[in-house]
């Protein structure tokens, strides 16, 4: 099932029967899932069915970072399960991400590639720490249009990077966007956040949003609190 809607639910879970009980929960034509690293390492390419079945599209979040002949073969081995999005490190370079988007193209595979930049976790004495001089705009900046000249679809980034990105990548370049806190979230360990309706206006194509909705009481809710907030603008 295809859907109109922007966001994507990250399904932060510890065990399969977690991520479906929220799965459950939601509604395959007001939103997409996305599967990150804890869940799939436990569950494995279950989870994909399980979440395929149930309608919904499906990113696959485990920003590969490797040579590229390995990236390569882990994106394929994605996009073989059907999953609509994956993603890769941009930090891993041209040669790995045009070595991935090959492989798709090889096998006419039609996932959608993204890379993320700079993780919405970090700051710029972050970067510093790991020998990157460059500010988190211009590092960003640098990483998507990297990812861009390589053939990518898109990128992860911060919502405060999208409007930049904007200009320089194009309306069509996805810019998906975590760090989604409305208003009355808590931020918990993200550092550059917007809420949904300032990240839309900011040029994110896709937001990316996990414990405000999947940690509040009534999931359902919160999400149709999110789409209130993103009709009014
Ligand atoms: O690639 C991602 O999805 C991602 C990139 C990034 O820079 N920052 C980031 O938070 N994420 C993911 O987005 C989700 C955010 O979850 P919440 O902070 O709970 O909304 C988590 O699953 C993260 O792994």
């Amino acid at each position: 099932m295809s859907t109109a809607s922007p966001l994507i639910i990250a399904l932060d879970y510890t065990s399969l029967d977690a991520a479906l009980c929220m799965a459950d929960r939601l509604d395959p034509t007001r939103c997409r899932l996305k599967v990150g690293k804890e869940l799939f390492t436990r569950s494995g390419p279950d989870v994909l069915e399980a979440l395929h079945g149930r309608g919904f599209e499906v990113f696959l979040d485990l920003k590969f970072h490797d040579i590229p002949n390995t990236v390569a073969g882990a994106v394929q081995a994605a996009a073989e399960q059907g999953v609509w999005m994956v993603n890769v490190h941009a930090a891993g370079g041209r040669r790995m991400m045009e070595a991935a988007r090959e492989r798709l193209e090889q096998h006419a595979l039609s996932t959608h590639l993204i890379a993320v930049t700079v993780l919405t976790s970090m700051e710029e004495r972050d970067l510093a720490e790991v020998g990157v001089t460059a500010s988190t705009e211009q590092q960003v900046m640098r990483l998507a249009t990297l990812a861009k000249d390589c053939g990518l679809d898109g990128v992860v980034c911060s919502s405060m990077e999208a409007e930049r990105l904007r200009e320089t990548c194009g309306d069509a370049f996805l810019k998906v966007t975590p760090g989604i806190r409305p208003a009355t979230a808590a931020a918990d360990d993200q550092r550059r956040i917007m809420t949904p309706a300032s990240a839309m206006a900011a040029g994110s194509t896709h937001l990316v949003v996990g414990r405000p909705v999947t940690q509040a009481s009534d999931p359902m809710a919160a999400l149709s609190d999110i789409e209130r907030e993103l009709a009014q603008g």
